[in-house]
């Protein structure tokens, strides 16, 4: 049993290249239940800690907590519990969408009953193009394969990078509802994007990032309650993070 009531808990994480600092000391947590919005300017280090929390890459110091699990001591079992979508995922564009899904559902041993598969097929919409090559999918089609893929593992932390732009309105409403429900059923997401006004509408906190550093975490309803929306709020304190840090320059 997982007693935890976060499924990610980055403490104290520090990642130098090449003698570089590239992200220090990010500490942070995505508690069940909860979307968090990861924000920052380019190059800031949001990619660099999904991929530590994703177990992609090692952190220098710190430790990644997936829910009672320490990744740096279990790195396979935590594994078992994540999955990330990167801002390009590798689909084979030869195979059928459906091929695909089984191709993934074979490769975890995924005990996925062919019902199951139909009812999510349907769920997301994908029921018109399954059988098509995935070359000729469209990207909202594609964005929609490599989710259901991903929670068919059924993790219990969904890292995003950079995964909800481009989808049209109607995608994105029913991406939302699913990354919803996912998350209602004690799941956790952090999503990383550019996209604020996007993510106003899939977040419900934020942490932000600048020069490798957590700068802030705060709720949607903190944030709208002092700024006119999130854009406001995210262009205030990477400025104010500037002038502290005597960066300055203009955003
Ligand atoms: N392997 C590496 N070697 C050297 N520098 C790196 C390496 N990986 C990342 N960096 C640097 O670390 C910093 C953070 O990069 P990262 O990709 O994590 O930022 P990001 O916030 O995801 O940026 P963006 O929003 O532009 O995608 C950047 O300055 C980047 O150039």
């Amino acid at each position: 049993m997982n007693l935890s009531s976060s499924n990610l808990r980055m403490s104290g994480i520090t990642k130098v290249i090449n003698t570089k600092n590239i992200i220090s000391d990010v500490t942070f947590e995505v508690p069940k239940g909860r979307i968090v919005g990861f924000l920052g300017p380019n190059g800031a280090g949001k990619t660099t800690t999904m991929h530590i929390a994703a177990g992609l890459s090692r952190p220098t110091t710190g430790e990644v907590w997936i829910g009672e699990i320490l990744m740096n001591n279990n790195w396979k079992k935590a594994k078992e519990h994540i999955s990330f979508i990167p801002d390009y995922p590798m689909l084979y564009d030869e195979l059928t969408g459906e091929e695909y899904i089984r191709f993934t559902r074979d490769l975890f041993k995924l005990r996925v009953t062919e019902r199951e598969l139909a009812k999510e097929v349907v769920k997301f919409q994908l029921e018109a193009d399954f059988k098509k090559r995935i070359k000729h999918y469209s990207l909202g089609n594609k964005k929609k394969l490599v989710l259901l893929a991903s929670l068919l593992r059924q993790p219990s932390l969904l890292l995003l990078d950079e995964y909800i732009s481009g989808l049209d309105p109607m995608n994105s409403i029913l991406v939302r509802s699913i990354l919803t429900e996912y998350a209602a059923n004690n799941g956790s997401i952090l999503l990383s994007t550019h996209q604020l006004e996007v993510a106003e509408k899939f977040c419900d906190e934020f942490i932000l990032i600048q020069d490798g550093c957590i700068v802030d975490s705060t709720s949607l309803e903190e944030v709208l309650e002092h700024n006119s929306s999130l854009e406001t709020y995210f262009v205030d304190q990477v400025q104010r993070a500037r002038n502290i840090s005597g960066k300055g320059g203009s955003t």
